[in-house]
């Protein structure tokens, strides 16, 4: 993941650089009777502690505006602290405009910045799992689960299909069921690899349960296809959600490691409820899926 920040991490890299040079410029190396080593110690621990938490912040973030406001303001608050550093073995005399200045700049220039990417980091995870909670809330028996998305694999589908028919019959309110299916995502694996295919998928993921209803259940029901069950919508309203998440899948820009960005379409089955048993249901979208597929054009090859 890291990969992926690389010119983040260089233009910081080049920053403090630049700081370096400018203090070696303006100030003295101080004797070394001058150095207080016990504020060395502590600053240089400062200035550590801030560079871990950038790396360890960008290996766990995609990129986008979020992850470049937190680099930023963590980045501020690297420089700064490096400055404070350097404070401690190079002496610069009163007069100068840098004495400083870096550092009562960066620190809080820095820690405003961060703070309003940690505000928006929190409010992308809370709804995040506010949307797993509801899933899980909605759909107790959660067991059977997909280990790389953390959604309900197809067994699981199953089970909450036929739940569902069953509990929708009773309150006479329509089911309706939509496929979701990348189209070519063989060609990202043999592209980019499996590994950035995996990554593809859980992202998508997200995608998807950021754009369903509360009441909808989203499972991954075989590889690079999924099944969202929505309870209450005929077929009007599934073509309607069916096409929002096929779009929402297309507006998706993934970003691999080496820094491209690939957009993604997908093709959609959607089939309502009639009474019949859930796998003939399934069998419905399925075929309608395929439909999809055959009439898409033009294909990648
Ligand atoms: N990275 C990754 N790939 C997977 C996973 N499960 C299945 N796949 C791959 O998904 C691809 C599915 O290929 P196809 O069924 O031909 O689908 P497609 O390439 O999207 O082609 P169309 O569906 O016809 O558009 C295969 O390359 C599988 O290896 C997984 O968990 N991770």
């Amino acid at each position: 993941m890291i990969r992926l920040h690389k010119w983040k991490l260089l233009f910081i890299a080049v920053l403090t650089n630049l700081t370096i040079l400018l203090t070696l410029a303006v100030g003295e190396i101080k004797f070394w009777r001058e150095i207080d080593w016990l504020d060395i110690v502590a600053e240089s621990g400062v200035c550590l502690l801030a560079g871990l938490w950038l790396v360890f912040t960008l290996n766990s973030r995609p990129k986008g505006s979020v992850t470049t406001l937190l680099a930023l303001g963590l980045g501020c608050i690297f420089i700064g602290s490096f400055q404070d550093l350097m404070d401690e073995v190079i002496a610069i005399p009163d007069a100068s405009p840098w004495r400083g200045s870096i550092e009562s700049v960066l620190m809080p220039v820095g820690l405003i910045i961060l703070t309003l990417g940690l505000y928006h980091w929190h409010k992308e995870q809370l709804l995040l799992s506010q949307q797993r909670q509801r899933q899980e809330q909605d759909y107790r028996d959660y067991r059977l689960q997909d280990r790389l998305t953390g959604l309900g694999d197809a067994r699981f589908l199953m089970q909450q299909l036929s739940q569902l028919q069953l509990r929708c019959q009773q309150q006479h309110t329509p089911l309706a069921i939509v496929l979701l299916d990348l189209d070519d995502f063989d060609t990202i694996n043999r592209r980019y690899g499996h590994r950035e295919g995996d990554r593809l998928l859980q992202e998508l993921t997200e995608v998807l349960l950021l754009n369903v209803r509360r009441c909808d259940l989203v499972c991954r029901y075989a590889g690079d296809r999924f099944a969202v069950l929505l309870p209450g919508a005929g077929e009007q309203l599934a073509q309607q959600l069916g096409a929002q998440l096929q779009d929402a899948v297309a507006h998706f820009a993934y970003k691999t490691t080496r820094g491209e960005t690939i957009y993604h379409s997908a093709s959609t089955g959607i089939a309502t409820d009639t009474g019949t048993p859930a796998d003939a249901l399934l069998t419905l979208a399925t075929q309608r899926l395929l439909q999809a597929k055959d009439s898409r054009t033009p294909r990648v090859a």
